[in-house]
């Protein structure tokens, strides 16, 4: 499953040193858009408290007749062959058999051990197995125990592990190491139902070092095989860097993400500055000062004003006021008018480029587009204003926490393209706007689809932003030939 394209090979090298263990370094020059790995995966894995099918990954709550111990949703006949026969030939009681299903993380345990069981996969359980799994650090921890509770007593109470190829090896490290080394390890990837996630393990994949202003893009396609590529120029000898987390979260979300599920501080440029590169993600207004922004400095850890030291903030009310905001942001989702009110109630104490004014005004723009897509609710004006003046602000932060090409800054560009060209076109439909007005509107779309498209063109074309890049090209004809009409002289051109 695993095969590695001549990318990797080519412009790749692998390194290593104290702080980053293994990584990887740009071997040659590398171009904007350029591809340094495809990647099958060596496993996919459901997220912790999923059980997906074995064979199509979707959510299920049955098993494999057979096997009796493998997920296996009711639209699929059978899972891979050899591992259900395999679990099949083993000697459980019925009893045995359910204590195992009633553990949802055992499959996961038992997709690896499966590895080692055929001869021919062998090589890739080994290789898996020099995956960097932090066993010293997560020892002890909640995890450690979960996994304990949840996958090692059971396996080791049913007497299967005994019944495997050199069974008696199977003892609590080496079942530690292997659910550590998907959590280290493994990518987020697309589930099959829309906006579930599951877990994929590229061997390749996993050696790339994280930033939190990264080099790389990382798609996955429908066939779930990895695709990382260069977001910019990359000299040889520069290190690659791919994103272990979510870019639109301020900084110390991210680290407690990267320290709890990848075991290391991060210290990027974004993760050490504490305005996170001028956008200020992470800040508070300061009620003292006009214009002054509280900031959490990453050596003190002290929350202060940038114009005045000593307008602090206690670190447990910013905490309180995060976890409130958070929740106040949960209760409102698909409510626009409460949304508006927290982001203006929010405003007063978080910076506007906020990670929680972001994910607000994200969640408005999402809301606006259904309004807008739905012509019965005959939006006016002000509904197109606003949702162009939100995709500026989310555009504004996105160009510089994700520079260069970008997927999230694609989208946007495009969203904020479209609506720009929609508000043309209504307002010259009302006769508010002349067809000269029209005309530069769409001279102005047609630059940022171009850009947006430029931005997409290099995602799989399986994946929704690979089929959005094949839309965006058909409605630039579209809007080619409406600005050629617009061109003719010509007063009482429809469009
Ligand atoms: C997916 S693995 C990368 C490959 C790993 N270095 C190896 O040798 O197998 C993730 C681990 O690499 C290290 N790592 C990656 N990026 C890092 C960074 N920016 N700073 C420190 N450690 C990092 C951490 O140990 C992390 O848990």
């Amino acid at each position: 499953m695993a095969a590695v394209t001549e990318d990797f090979a080519k412009k790749c090298e692998v390194k290593q040193n104290e702080t980053l263990g293994r990584y990887v370094v740009a071997a040659t020059n590398i171009k904007a858009g350029e591809t340094v790995l495809l990647e099958q995966p060596v496993l996919l894995l459901a997220n912790n408290g999923d059980r997906r099918c074995c064979n199509c990954h979707q959510l299920t709550s049955s098993f494999c007749g057979k096997c009796r111990l493998m997920p296996l949703c009711a639209d699929c006949v059978e899972h891979h062959g050899p591992d259900c026969r395999r679990l099949a030939e083993l000697q459980l009681q019925e009893q045995q058999v359910e204590q195992l299903q009633a553990h949802t993380e055992v499959c996961s345990a038992l997709k690896y051990l499966l590895l080692r069981e055929h001869a021919e996969k062998r090589s890739h359980y080994e290789q898996l197995l020099q995956l960097e799994a932090h066993l010293a650090r997560r020892r002890d921890t909640d995890i450690w125990r979960s996994y304990r509770a949840e996958v090692i007593e059971p396996l080791q109470a049913s007497g299967l592990l005994l019944q495997l190829r050199n069974g008696a090896e199977i003892d609590e490290e080496l079942l530690q190491r292997l659910l550590a080394i998907a959590d280290i390890n493994g990518f987020e990837i697309r589930a099959p139902e829309s906006g579930g996630a599951m877990r994929g393990v590229y061997m390749t994949a996993a050696l790339f070092a994280h930033s939190c202003l990264p080099n790389l893009v990382t798609a996955v396609d429908e066939q779930r095989r990895i695709k990382l590529y260069a977001n910019r120029i990359i000299a040889a000898g520069e290190i690659l860097y791919n994103c272990y987390t979510d870019i639109l979260l301020g900084t110390d979300e991210r680290r407690r993400i990267l320290k709890t599920g990848k075991c290391f501080d991060c210290q990027c440029a974004r993760c050490t500055d504490p305005t996170e590169l001028g956008t200020h993600m992470s800040s508070f207004v300061c009620s003292h000062c006009t214009g002054g922004y509280i900031v959490r400095q990453p050596e003190s850890g002290l929350w202060q004003c940038l114009l005045n030291a000593e307008h602090t903030l206690k670190p447990e009310f910013v905490a309180n006021v995060l976890e409130r905001a958070k929740e106040e942001v949960f209760h409102a989702r698909e409510d626009i008018y409460r949304l508006e009110l927290l982001l203006a109630k929010l405003g007063r104490l978080l910076h506007g480029n906020h990670y929680v004014m972001l994910d607000l005004k994200q969640n408005i723009a999402s809301i606006l587009r259904q309004i807008l897509q739905n012509m019965a609710h005959r939006p006016n004006r002000k509904v197109y204003e606003r949702k162009i003046r939100l995709c500026q602000e989310i555009l504004l932060v996105l160009k510089v926490v994700a520079p260069g090409i970008s997927r999230l800054k694609a989208i946007a560009l495009y969203e904020l393209a479209n609506t720009q060209a929609e508000l043309g076109r209504k307002l010259y439909s009302e006769q508010e706007h002349d067809a000269a007005d029209l005309l530069a509107e769409l001279q102005q779309t047609e630059i940022m689809t171009r850009e947006s498209l430029r931005m997409l063109l290099y995602e799989p074309i399986s994946t929704p932003e690979g089929q959005l890049a094949r839309n965006m090209l058909r409605e630039l004809k579209e809007l080619q030939n409406d600005m050629k009409m617009l061109q003719q002289p010509n007063d009482d051109v429809v469009i």
